[in-house]
């Protein structure tokens, strides 16, 4: 596949400027640079999402012309979103054939065909389980799957570990492997160094809209790389210093929360769950994701019903207290989807600076809103948090992923919270980003702010918390030290699998009306069946 000359302009922009990329057939390309450095946007002109302003691609040396993605599959280009696509109460089989029943319908034949897709490259998918039923890993290979079935031979995948746990990344990258094997070719976008190293076979670096180089993955050094993309150094997430006080700031006690599915059928989802996290503590939660960590954030941010349980911010029951006075009472946070819960996609940054934020300085005075307060405040934020835009009109929908992740962590912490809930604090964002993102953090930390963290970022939980929770199936089933514990051991303990350096916790719910009615405390066998 080769990419000439590719030049992409939005209003105040240049997206892609005059980028050259060759990738070799069976290979696995990986695509690095800072937010905003143009990558999606040039992969979403691959995939015939956008079309570029000036340029040429072709495909096995005929030059093509997408106008959608149809053409693009049609010429053996799939591409796997960073946000899967998939019908939850649909089985694997019906969410792979939906829009291309007319390949091999909708019965015997493709229900072969998908398990010789899948016995080919290792991916063990069953065809007839339930998609609601499976972890983040295996939604993923079904998202891998659906494009193989469509009989793409190139795939593009955008930023496929942000999710995944160490053992997770590990069987993805054994899959890659698998297909590259097979003569398939491999595009994929990824913030993480150490793991672009590992899997790729060439690296090309984009630096504000233009390829700055191509790097061999055998001679080159994430700190190599990170210098090459944002010409500084690797963070390193090892800070120690402990500023936890005795002080409590947020106490959750026998939490429970149930929810109906669909079907009707009520699951608890929260069952007991209690902690305390301190003022200039940082209390992380591992844990793979859908064990009820959402739940849990929404609990906390009074956005569902408790079942029971009593939640106490700052010495004050707020167990009853609507969100809105939650976050007056000093509550930030940064939500796990930007999406859905962190901005209006279609709204100014300045408009979404108030956000969540209404009642507050400086975006109103008395009973009115402050529009020039929000305006100067938006630019300020912009500046000291490095969004990369050309204005603050702009809607946030055009801001590249990590650019608007910014924009949020900006905002929630303009606010001097007295606790950060922080779901996946820095997620798509760049190594040199990630690295102002925790300083932030463990600045305000100083300062007394207590955070929960929730991260699939094992690094990022290992070297930001002061104190390590395991959460698995609505529970909190173990407790880590995260002076010793490494990324693997942690991995395999939000399988639900044991290990020896973890303990089991000591306040997990038995207090208050949480589960000291459950005798069982094996992880693996824990819980409702959810
Ligand atoms: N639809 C759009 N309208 C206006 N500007 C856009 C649009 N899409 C992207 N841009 C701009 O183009 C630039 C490149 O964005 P792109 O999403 O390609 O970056 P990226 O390298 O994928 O970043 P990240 O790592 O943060 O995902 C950014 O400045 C972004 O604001």
């Amino acid at each position: 596949m080769e990419l000439r000359g590719i030049t992409k302009r939005f209003p105040g922009v240049v997206a892609n400027h005059d980028i050259d990329i060759t990738v070799r057939r069976g290979t696995v390309h990986a695509l690095v640079g800072e937010n905003g450095a143009g990558k999606s946007t040039l992969m979403k002109i691959l995939y015939g999402m956008q079309k570029p302003d000036e340029g040429t691609i072709a495909v096995d040396g005929e030059q093509v012309s997408f106008h959608n993605p149809g053409d693009a599959i049609a010429r053996g280009i799939g591409m796997v979103h960073q946000h899967f696509m998939l019908a939850d109460y649909l089985t694997v089989l019906e969410n792979v054939v939906l829009g291309s029943e007319k390949l091999y319908g909708i019965g015997d034949r493709a229900r072969a065909k998908i398990k010789e897709i899948s016995d080919s490259y290792g991916l063990g998918v069953r065809p007839d389980a339930m998609v609601e039923d499976l972890g983040v890993a295996d939604r993923q290979r079904v998202e891998i799957l659906k494009v193989l079935y469509r009989g793409a031979r190139t795939l593009i995948l955008d930023e496929p570990t942000a999710v995944l746990v160490p053992q997770e990344v590990d069987a993805l990258f054994d899959n890659l492997r698998e297909l590259k094997a097979e003569g398939l070719t491999v595009i994929f976008i990824s913030h993480k160094l150490g793991e672009v190293l590992s899997v790729a076979d060439e690296i090309t670096v984009i630096r504000r809209g233009t390829t700055v180089g191509t790097a061999d993955p055998k001679h080159t050094t994430t700190k190599q790389l990170a210098e090459l993309m944002v010409g500084s150094e690797l963070p390193s997430p090892e800070t120690r210093e402990s500023t936890v006080t005795d002080v409590p700031m947020l106490t959750v006690d026998g939490l429970r929360l149930s929810a109906t599915d669909p079907d009707g059928v009520v699951r608890s989802v929260l069952d007991g769950i209690g902690f305390t996290i301190h003022k200039g503590e940082v209390l992380g939660i591992a844990g793979v994701e859908g064990n009820g960590q959402s739940e849990l954030v929404d609990a906390i941010m009074g956005m569902r019903h408790l079942d029971a349980g009593v939640l106490t911010l700052d010495g004050a029951d707020i167990s009853r207290t609507p969100t809105r006075k939650r976050r007056e009472d000093g509550m930030g946070v940064i939500p796990e989807d930007r999406h859905r819960h962190g901005l209006l996609l279609e709204a100014p940054l300045w408009e979404n600076r108030i956000l969540g934020h209404v009642t507050e300085r400086p975006n109103s005075k008395g009973a009115f809103l402050d529009l020039k307060g929000a305006r100067t405040d938006t630019e300020r934020i912009v500046r000291e948090y490095d969004v990369r835009t050309p204005g603050i009109d702009v809607t946030a929908a055009s801001l590249s992923g990590g650019n608007q992740q910014k924009l949020i962590v900006g905002r929630e912490m303009s606010h001097d919270p007295k606790l950060l809930i922080a779901a996946h604090p820095t997620r798509g964002v760049d190594v040199g980003a990630q690295a102002q993102i925790w300083d932030q953090i463990r600045e305000a930390r100083r300062e007394g702010l207590a955070v929960l963290l929730i991260s699939a970022d094992l690094d990022e939980l290992i070297g930001l918390s002061d104190t390590l929770r395991v959460m698995y199936r609505g529970r909190l089933v173990a407790d880590a030290d995260p002076a010793t514990i490494t990324p693997e051991e942690l991995g395999s303990a939000m399988t639900g699998a044991a290990s020896g350096h973890l303990e089991a916790p000591d306040d997990s719910g038995a207090e208050g009306t949480g589960s000291a009615d459950s005798t069982d405390t094996d992880p693996r066998n824990g819980g409702e069946d959810r």
